[in-house]
């Protein structure tokens, strides 16, 4: 599960794509490092879920170099090195927690004994234990993103690429899937985590800030405070496009 490829998990020159005509991301050079907990952050419409489509290789129109654990990006044999949880909850909920892991173990090629000791290892990883047999349907938001990110896991990817996971859960589960995040990582994987709520920019090893389908940083949490002497996260985000703004586009 190790990423031993020995460079970044995500690394990307000249990426442009174009959607419906518009051209939405225009150009991004960035590098996203194994083992660490990277947030995409920026306002909606930025183009987080764009670059995330990318990276797992279902987004169409992509030119420039993407290289992902390093192949290029949409490569079969990265199918199941990468896994992807995206904003609509991905799993049946006519099915128990358990049926659904046993599903994508399964799509990931897992039978048998290994099949349920990876079901087994998904569930302990998201906290579901004593869940197992309960119907999605019947578990609570938080819960279900945790089934959904188990889905994700059951395959042992080397990347996890997370769009808006925390997105309607209240605090105190915020932060637990953020702790989570972290456990992941320091297995060595590797988290692209997407958020439009800057607040969450101070739980992430590194950031990546977009706006208009344009870098605007490719940060740390506490330089991007440093850098702009802001008190919070937001503010350095707004201060920081201000200076974009003012010095017509430049990162
Ligand atoms: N098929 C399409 N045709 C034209 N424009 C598109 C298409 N799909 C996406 N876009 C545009 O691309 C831009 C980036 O969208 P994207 O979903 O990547 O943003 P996002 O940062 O993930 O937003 P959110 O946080 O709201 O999910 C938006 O302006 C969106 O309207």
């Amino acid at each position: 599960m190790v990423n031993n490829s020995g460079g970044p998990a995500i690394r990307a020159r000249g990426l442009r794509v174009v959607r419906g005509g518009t051209t939405v991301l225009d150009g991004l050079d960035l590098d996203v490092p194994a083992g660490q907990v990277v947030g995409l952050l920026g306002p909606s419409g930025s183009g987080k879920t764009t670059l995330m489509r990318s990276v797992v290789g279902v987004q169409a129109n992509v030119t420039g170099d993407l290289t992902v654990l390093g192949e290029p990006a949409g490569t079969p044999g990265l199918r199941r090195r990468v896994g992807y949880v995206t904003q609509a909850a991905s799993v049946y909920t006519d099915l128990s927690v358990t049926e659904n892991l046993a599903h994508f173990a399964a799509l990931a090629g897992l039978r048998g004994g290994a099949a349920r000791s990876a079901v087994a290892q998904a569930v302990t990883a998201v906290d579901l234990g004593g869940h197992e047999k309960q119907q999605v349907v019947s578990l609570s938001g938080g819960e279900r993103s945790r089934v959904s990110l188990a889905a994700a896991l059951v395959g042992d990817p080397e990347l996890l690429v997370l769009d808006e996971p925390t997105v309607g859960l209240d605090p105190v589960l915020r932060r637990d899937l953020w702790t989570m995040f972290h456990r992941l990582a320091e297995q060595g994987r590797t988290l692209l985590v997407s958020s439009h709520v800057m607040d969450e920019a101070t739980r992430c090893d590194r950031l990546l800030l977009l706006r208009d389908g344009e870098l605007v940083a490719d940060t740390t949490p506490d330089a991007l405070l440093a850098q702009t002497g802001a008190p919070d996260a937001e503010r350095a985000f707004l201060a920081l496009i201000d200076r974009t703004d003012a010095t017509g586009g430049a990162r």
